[in-house]
């Protein structure tokens, strides 16, 4: 989840009857829409002080401050939640964690990898993803401790499929020293920026141009939520390279080539590899079509639900790979290549 459903000038209000509606079609899953943010800590946490002590960055409309918290860019109105999740939250052996930095690829994974673990237990024609969206079946976490919402992952049957957007050095040891299997993706830069630049300026509150030279400048600054987005990747990289049982580190570019392989890849490494027979009778294909983009983005749920100012169709844009090349200039992509290349020069990545 890129965005919060809040700012101090947002409605904070959820769509009830629909949020009613998810819940009645996801009966026994305990699944739910996510919250809307009227629960939100905020600076009233007891990491006030701290937080207030942090640099700030205003640019990103339409009003979400963010902190500079230990190298990386956080929201605001997120980082009690981080706070809190780094220090109490306790993850179980068999949770399976997707990591992400915002735009690339998050919704996705997480719909196939809470299709693939609970393949056994629902059915393609009667699927939670039918009715919520996929942040809704896989939580972030540190959104529902900002919520004061974290009772609700404790309810959630095992195994939990949960998110996250922190960098790995903000994950707790609780975490990073656990069982539980981490899927990480990562997207090229130029089009993670601008699939994000595209979020912002379509919320409805929107309360000022924002135009696309200022996103990149920001962006290559850093100061975009959860950034720098080089060195969030290089920190689940480099982990990955140290415990590759660990850490599944996964390019949106190449599960788009080629997503039956990225299925089975994923598969295996979350302990849940196909049989032979499913197999045989295309389970895995069909996994593949049943969190395709056309598939997600035509359901209703995703079409006219939302949470506050998040509509859910916001996490289904266009999905084509290299569509930076419709929106920058030459100039502007150079720019981004070249810290891209400063950044990543001695670690042996590429993307
Ligand atoms: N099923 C599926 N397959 C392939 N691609 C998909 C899928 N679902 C979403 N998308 C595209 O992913 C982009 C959104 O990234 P995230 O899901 O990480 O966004 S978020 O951080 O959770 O807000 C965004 O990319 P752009 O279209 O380039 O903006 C989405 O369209």
């Amino acid at each position: 989840m890129a965005n919060p459903s809040v700012t101090s000038n947002f409605s904070l209000t959820t769509n009830p009857l629909k949020e009613k509606e998810g819940e009645e079609m996801v009966k026994g899953s305990k699944l739910r829409p996510r919250p809307s943010a009227k629960k939100l800590i905020g600076l009233d946490s007891k990491y006030k002080e701290l937080i207030c002590s942090l640099e700030t960055e205003e640019g990103w409309p339409p009003a979400f401050p963010i902190r500079k918290y230990q190298d990386f860019w956080q929201f605001e109105w997120l980082l009690p939640g981080i706070l809190s999740m780094h220090e109490n939250f306790k993850p179980r052996p068999s949770d399976i964690l997707v990591a992400s930095f915002l735009k690339s690829g998050t919704t996705w994974l997480k719909a196939l990898t809470f299709t693939i673990v609970h393949r056994n237990k629902y059915s393609f024609s009667c699927h939670p993803l039918l009715k919520l969206n996929p942040h809704d079946c896989v939580p972030h976490i540190e959104y529902h401790y900002a919520l004061q919402d974290e009772q609700y992952l404790e309810t959630l049957p095992s195994p939990r499929v949960l998110g996250t957007h922190v960098q790995y050095s903000m994950l707790s040891e609780s975490v990073t020293a656990s069982q539980c299997p981490i899927v990480y993706i990562c997207r090229e830069p130029k089009d993670v920026i601008v699939s994000y630049w595209h979020m912002v300026t379509r919320y409805e509150c929107l309360n000022r141009p924002f135009p696309f030279t200022r996103a990149i400048e920001l962006f290559c600054e850093g100061r975009v939520p959860y950034g720098p987005v080089w060195d969030h990747v290089l920190e689940y990289y480099t982990n990955s390279l140290q415990s590759p049982k660990k850490i599944l580190f996964l390019k949106y570019e190449e599960m788009m080539n080629d997503p039956i392989d990225g299925v089975m890849r994923l598969a295996n490494f979350i302990g849940c590899p196909f049989s032979e027979e499913e197999m045989k009778n295309g389970l895995v294909e069909e996994i593949v079509e049943f969190c395709s983009f056309n598939k997600l983005k035509n359901l209703d749920v995703n079409k006219y639900n939302g949470i506050g100012n998040v509509k859910n169709d916001y996490f289904f844009r266009k999905a084509i790979v290299g569509d930076w090349q419709n929106h920058m200039t030459a100039e502007m992509a150079t720019k981004v290549d070249k810290i891209t290349k400063e950044k990543l020069h001695d670690s042996g990545f590429t993307y």
